[in-house]
């Protein structure tokens, strides 16, 4: 696979070396112009659950491939961007979830689904938050084969085999997160409810130093508190995500399935 032009700036955080973050991958008039795009889409668009709502772009995934429908102009321009620059996907980004959470709304631990290549890219715009990520209950110490993610999740006091930690990422807007390979395979992800995330765990505190948030349109709704008690308020906005992925196996018709 061919390395990406800017790989340096694909910075991978030491014992994880799966997960990549890249801060203002966006400027803020692209993210408005984002904003736009995703608020201009019809409102039939729009799939609503029980604690967030939703874009889907590309087509419809099923268990055995993608049923493929071309990606609007504005979103193969920031897809292409992201496989040409990091030099991650075999194959053209052709699938784009689009997520809207309310500054109180999350989404659950989980981990994505088998038809999707392992390498995915979630452009942050809006509002902050921070993403837990958390190993697989199979790679709990002592595991009886019976725990699931969820007890694994609320014990909260597992130890876990090899270099396999629970870590967070904090999510600033115009940021792209990657995680690939073992984050994908070992780790559930997730974003919890609530309007104040905490991050005393987060890989990428670091690539914060100096984030212009604060300044910066149209998201000065929130906040990145920086003390012994490090946190991410997020107020009054909502967070838009573009989460980008891959499916290898396209199907041209319904009747090849
Ligand atoms: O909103 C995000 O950043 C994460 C979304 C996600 O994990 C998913 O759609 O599978
Ligand atoms: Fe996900």
């Amino acid at each position: 696979m061919m390395e990406g032009k800017n790989v340096n700036k694909y910075q991978a955080f030491g014992d994880v070396p799966t997960v990549m973050y890249v801060p203002d991958f966006i400027t803020p008039s692209e993210e408005s112009h984002l904003l736009d795009k995703v608020h201009g889409a019809p409102l039939s668009k729009w799939k609503s659950l029980k604690n967030r709502r939703l874009q889907n772009w590309g087509g419809v995934v099923h268990e055995k491939g993608l049923l493929p429908q071309d990606l609007p102009p504005w979103l193969t321009k920031i897809t292409q961007r992201i496989s040409e620059e990091s030099g991650l996907f075999p194959s053209p980004i052709n699938h784009v979830l689009i997520n809207e959470y309310h500054p109180d709304q999350g989404i659950m631990p989980h981990q994505d689904g088998p038809a999707y290549f392992p390498v995915v890219a979630i452009i942050s715009l809006g509002s902050p938050a921070v993403m837990d990520f958390t190993p697989h209950s199979r790679l709990r110490k002592c595991n009886d084969g019976k725990g699931t993610d969820e007890d694994a999740l609320e014990s909260g006091t597992n130890e876990w085999m090899d270099n396999h930690h629970p870590f967070s990422v904090v999510l600033m807007p115009r940021s792209l997160l990657i995680f690939k390979d073992t984050a994908y395979s070992d780790y559930l992800h997730g974003i919890k409810d609530g309007e104040v995330h905490q991050y005393e765990e987060a890989i990428n505190e670091g690539a914060l130093i100096n984030q212009t948030f604060l300044d910066s349109e149209p998201v000065a709704a929130a906040e990145v508190v920086e003390s012994s008690d490090p946190k991410v308020i997020r107020r009054t906005t909502d967070r838009i995500s573009l989460t980008c992925r891959s499916v290898l196996k396209v199907h041209k018709s319904l009747f090849k399935f």
